[in-house]
Protein backbone atom coordinates (compact mmCIF):
# COMPACT_ATOMS: atom_id res chain seq x y z
CA UNK A 1 0.00 0.00 0.00
CA UNK A 2 1.14 3.67 -0.91
CA UNK A 3 1.89 4.96 2.62
CA UNK A 4 1.00 8.29 0.42
CA UNK A 5 -2.23 7.88 0.21
CA UNK A 6 -5.19 10.52 -1.95
CA UNK A 7 -6.31 12.25 0.81
CA UNK A 8 -8.76 14.68 -0.93
CA UNK A 9 -11.70 13.57 0.57
CA UNK A 10 -11.70 10.96 2.98
CA UNK A 11 -15.64 9.51 4.55
CA UNK A 12 -15.12 8.86 8.26
CA UNK A 13 -18.26 6.37 8.96
CA UNK A 14 -20.88 6.69 11.64
CA UNK A 15 -23.73 4.18 11.05
CA UNK A 16 -26.10 6.21 12.94
CA UNK A 17 -25.74 8.82 10.67
CA UNK A 18 -26.85 6.67 7.73
CA UNK A 19 -30.53 7.74 8.54
CA UNK A 20 -31.34 3.87 8.87
CA UNK A 21 -29.91 3.13 5.26
CA UNK A 22 -27.27 0.04 4.90
CA UNK A 23 -24.44 0.81 6.34
CA UNK A 24 -22.76 -0.72 3.05
CA UNK A 25 -24.11 0.57 0.25
CA UNK A 26 -23.83 4.19 1.59
CA UNK A 27 -20.08 3.75 1.42
CA UNK A 28 -20.16 2.03 -1.78
CA UNK A 29 -22.31 4.81 -3.19
CA UNK A 30 -20.07 7.47 -1.28
CA UNK A 31 -16.89 5.79 -3.24
CA UNK A 32 -18.89 6.12 -6.31
CA UNK A 33 -19.17 9.96 -6.38
CA UNK A 34 -15.16 10.07 -5.52
CA UNK A 35 -14.36 9.49 -1.79
CA UNK A 36 -10.48 9.05 -1.77
CA UNK A 37 -10.08 6.96 1.25
CA UNK A 38 -12.29 5.59 4.24
CA UNK A 39 -12.24 5.26 7.91
CA UNK A 40 -14.04 2.38 9.92
CA UNK A 41 -15.00 4.02 13.16
CA UNK A 42 -16.91 2.41 15.75
CA UNK A 43 -17.33 3.24 19.01
CA UNK A 44 -19.84 0.30 20.67
CA UNK A 45 -19.47 -2.50 18.23
CA UNK A 46 -17.46 -5.54 19.95
CA UNK A 47 -14.38 -6.73 18.80
CA UNK A 48 -15.42 -9.37 16.68
CA UNK A 49 -18.09 -7.60 15.22
CA UNK A 50 -15.88 -5.04 14.45
CA UNK A 51 -13.74 -7.19 12.77
CA UNK A 52 -15.85 -8.68 10.74
CA UNK A 53 -17.12 -5.45 9.29
CA UNK A 54 -13.36 -4.33 9.28
CA UNK A 55 -13.32 -7.13 6.71
CA UNK A 56 -16.33 -6.89 4.95
CA UNK A 57 -15.44 -3.20 4.11
CA UNK A 58 -11.91 -4.66 3.06
CA UNK A 59 -13.21 -6.53 0.50
CA UNK A 60 -15.81 -3.99 -0.85
CA UNK A 61 -13.39 -1.00 -1.05
CA UNK A 62 -9.98 -3.17 -2.88
CA UNK A 63 -12.83 -3.26 -5.61
CA UNK A 64 -12.32 0.14 -5.77
CA UNK A 65 -8.80 0.60 -4.82
CA UNK A 66 -9.50 2.78 -2.11
CA UNK A 67 -8.17 2.46 1.25
CA UNK A 68 -9.48 1.30 4.96
CA UNK A 69 -8.54 2.64 7.87
CA UNK A 70 -9.16 1.84 11.22
CA UNK A 71 -10.25 4.18 13.99
CA UNK A 72 -8.79 3.40 17.16
CA UNK A 73 -7.81 -0.35 17.09
CA UNK A 74 -4.31 -1.21 15.97
CA UNK A 75 -5.45 -5.07 16.61
CA UNK A 76 -8.29 -4.70 14.26
CA UNK A 77 -6.33 -3.08 11.67
CA UNK A 78 -3.82 -6.12 12.09
CA UNK A 79 -6.48 -8.23 12.23
CA UNK A 80 -8.40 -7.14 9.46
CA UNK A 81 -5.59 -6.81 7.07
CA UNK A 82 -6.22 -2.97 6.93
CA UNK A 83 -4.42 -0.39 5.11
CA UNK A 84 -3.90 1.41 8.43
CA UNK A 85 -5.04 3.33 11.38
CA UNK A 86 -6.17 6.66 12.64
CA UNK A 87 -5.14 7.22 16.01
CA UNK A 88 -5.84 10.60 18.59
CA UNK A 89 -4.62 11.67 21.67
CA UNK A 90 -5.82 9.74 24.06
CA UNK A 91 -5.43 6.01 21.61
CA UNK A 92 -2.35 3.86 21.31
CA UNK A 93 1.17 6.27 20.75
CA UNK A 94 2.52 6.91 17.02
CA UNK A 95 5.51 4.96 18.31
CA UNK A 96 3.80 1.72 19.65
CA UNK A 97 1.34 1.79 16.41
CA UNK A 98 4.04 2.19 13.83
CA UNK A 99 6.16 -1.20 15.64
CA UNK A 100 2.91 -3.28 15.44
CA UNK A 101 1.46 -2.26 12.32
CA UNK A 102 5.33 -2.64 10.17
CA UNK A 103 6.31 -0.74 7.39
CA UNK A 104 3.82 0.08 4.63
CA UNK A 105 0.98 0.96 6.78
CA UNK A 106 -0.90 4.38 7.18
CA UNK A 107 -1.19 5.56 10.17
CA UNK A 108 -2.87 9.37 10.82
CA UNK A 109 -2.94 11.43 13.48
CA UNK A 110 -5.04 13.86 15.10
CA UNK A 111 -3.73 17.34 16.47
CA UNK A 112 -6.05 18.95 18.74
CA UNK A 113 -4.18 21.85 19.77
CA UNK A 114 -0.67 23.29 18.88
CA UNK A 115 1.60 21.25 20.84
CA UNK A 116 0.35 18.13 19.18
CA UNK A 117 1.23 19.44 15.69
CA UNK A 118 4.77 20.57 17.29
CA UNK A 119 5.12 16.96 18.84
CA UNK A 120 4.31 15.49 15.16
CA UNK A 121 7.13 16.89 13.50
CA UNK A 122 9.06 13.55 14.84
CA UNK A 123 6.83 11.21 13.82
CA UNK A 124 6.92 10.15 9.56
CA UNK A 125 2.86 10.59 9.63
CA UNK A 126 0.52 9.59 6.50
CA UNK A 127 -1.21 12.70 7.68
CA UNK A 128 -2.01 14.80 10.54
CA UNK A 129 -5.93 15.95 11.47
CA UNK A 130 -6.36 19.23 12.56
CA UNK A 131 -9.41 18.21 14.43
CA UNK A 132 -11.90 19.93 14.76
CA UNK A 133 -11.78 22.53 12.44
CA UNK A 134 -15.19 23.83 13.10
CA UNK A 135 -17.54 23.03 15.86
CA UNK A 136 -19.91 20.06 15.15
CA UNK A 137 -22.71 17.79 16.26
CA UNK A 138 -21.16 14.62 15.30
CA UNK A 139 -18.01 14.69 18.18
CA UNK A 140 -18.49 16.64 21.11
CA UNK A 141 -15.62 15.67 23.04
CA UNK A 142 -12.96 17.93 21.38
CA UNK A 143 -10.85 20.63 22.39
CA UNK A 144 -11.56 24.24 21.03
CA UNK A 145 -12.12 24.24 17.16
CA UNK A 146 -8.91 25.37 15.46
CA UNK A 147 -11.07 27.66 12.60
CA UNK A 148 -9.19 28.69 9.89
CA UNK A 149 -6.67 31.36 11.27
CA UNK A 150 -5.77 27.81 13.15
CA UNK A 151 -5.61 25.64 10.01
CA UNK A 152 -2.91 28.52 8.57
CA UNK A 153 -0.67 28.50 11.68
CA UNK A 154 -1.01 24.36 11.54
CA UNK A 155 0.20 24.77 8.03
CA UNK A 156 2.92 26.95 8.71
CA UNK A 157 4.20 24.67 11.20
CA UNK A 158 3.93 21.16 9.88
CA UNK A 159 5.54 19.34 7.23
CA UNK A 160 3.31 16.76 7.37
CA UNK A 161 -0.31 16.48 4.31
CA UNK A 162 -3.31 18.15 6.70
CA UNK A 163 -6.32 16.62 6.70
CA UNK A 164 -9.33 18.66 8.36
CA UNK A 165 -12.05 17.67 10.01
CA UNK A 166 -15.65 18.70 11.95
CA UNK A 167 -18.36 20.43 10.39
CA UNK A 168 -17.42 20.27 6.91
CA UNK A 169 -20.15 20.89 4.35
CA UNK A 170 -19.59 22.28 0.53
CA UNK A 171 -20.48 25.73 1.92
CA UNK A 172 -16.85 25.67 3.37
CA UNK A 173 -14.61 22.67 1.84
CA UNK A 174 -13.20 25.25 -0.57
CA UNK A 175 -11.80 27.84 1.70
CA UNK A 176 -10.62 25.08 4.08
CA UNK A 177 -8.04 23.87 1.01
CA UNK A 178 -7.47 27.33 0.21
CA UNK A 179 -5.96 28.12 3.97
CA UNK A 180 -3.76 24.93 3.64
CA UNK A 181 -5.99 21.87 3.99
CA UNK A 182 -4.65 18.83 1.72
CA UNK A 183 -8.17 17.16 1.92
CA UNK A 184 -11.08 17.05 3.62
CA UNK A 185 -12.57 14.33 5.85
CA UNK A 186 -16.75 14.33 6.62
CA UNK A 187 -19.02 12.04 8.34
CA UNK A 188 -22.62 13.89 8.10
CA UNK A 189 -22.05 15.81 4.78
CA UNK A 190 -21.90 12.17 3.01
CA UNK A 191 -23.33 9.84 5.62
CA UNK A 192 -26.69 11.62 6.34
CA UNK A 193 -26.83 13.46 2.64
CA UNK A 194 -29.78 12.36 0.66
CA UNK A 195 -27.72 11.00 -1.72
CA UNK A 196 -24.17 9.71 -0.59
CA UNK A 197 -23.25 9.46 -4.16
CA UNK A 198 -23.87 12.90 -5.07
CA UNK A 199 -22.85 14.52 -1.59
CA UNK A 200 -19.16 13.15 -2.42
CA UNK A 201 -19.11 14.59 -6.20
CA UNK A 202 -19.73 17.36 -5.04
CA UNK A 203 -17.40 17.70 -2.30
CA UNK A 204 -14.48 16.33 -4.26
CA UNK A 205 -15.11 18.56 -7.33
CA UNK A 206 -15.12 21.76 -4.81
CA UNK A 207 -12.05 20.06 -3.24
CA UNK A 208 -10.16 19.74 -6.19
CA UNK A 209 -11.22 23.12 -7.98
CA UNK A 210 -9.93 24.65 -5.04
CA UNK A 211 -6.74 22.98 -4.80
CA UNK A 212 -6.06 23.87 -8.53
CA UNK A 213 -7.44 27.54 -7.43
CA UNK A 214 -4.19 29.39 -7.48
CA UNK A 215 -2.96 27.82 -10.71
CA UNK A 216 -6.01 28.72 -12.53
CA UNK A 217 -7.15 31.62 -11.53
CA UNK A 218 -5.73 34.51 -13.97
CA UNK A 219 -5.78 31.98 -16.95
C1 LIG B 1 -9.50 11.92 10.09
C2 LIG B 1 -9.80 11.96 11.54
N1 LIG B 1 -9.45 13.03 12.25
C3 LIG B 1 -9.71 13.09 13.58
C4 LIG B 1 -10.34 12.04 14.19
C5 LIG B 1 -10.60 12.06 15.68
O1 LIG B 1 -9.78 11.11 16.35
P1 LIG B 1 -9.80 11.07 17.94
O2 LIG B 1 -9.41 12.42 18.44
O3 LIG B 1 -9.01 9.91 18.40
O4 LIG B 1 -11.33 10.84 18.29
P2 LIG B 1 -12.25 9.57 17.91
O5 LIG B 1 -12.56 9.64 16.46
O6 LIG B 1 -11.50 8.33 18.24
O7 LIG B 1 -13.47 9.74 18.75
C6 LIG B 1 -10.70 10.94 13.42
N2 LIG B 1 -11.32 9.86 13.94
N3 LIG B 1 -10.42 10.91 12.10
C1 LIG C 1 -14.65 12.03 14.13
C2 LIG C 1 -14.40 13.47 14.33
N1 LIG C 1 -13.24 13.91 14.83
C3 LIG C 1 -13.18 15.23 14.97
S1 LIG C 1 -14.60 15.99 14.51
C4 LIG C 1 -15.29 14.48 14.08
C5 LIG C 1 -16.66 14.34 13.54
C6 LIG C 1 -16.84 15.03 12.22
O1 LIG C 1 -18.16 14.87 11.82
P1 LIG C 1 -18.89 15.84 10.81
O2 LIG C 1 -18.20 15.71 9.49
O3 LIG C 1 -20.30 15.33 10.76
O4 LIG C 1 -18.80 17.23 11.38
MG1 LIG D 1 -9.45 7.97 18.67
Amino acid sequence: MNINPNLELYLVTDEAACLGRDFFWVVEEAVKGGVTMVQLREKSLSTRTFIDRARRLKSLLETYNVPLIINDRVDVALAADADGVHIGQSDMPFQMAHRLLGEGKIIGLSAEKQSDVLEAEHWNLSYLAVSPLFNTPTKTDTEKPWELDGLQWARQQSRHPLVVIGGLHPGNAGEAVLNGATGIAVVSAICSAPSPREAARELKTIVQESILWPATKNS
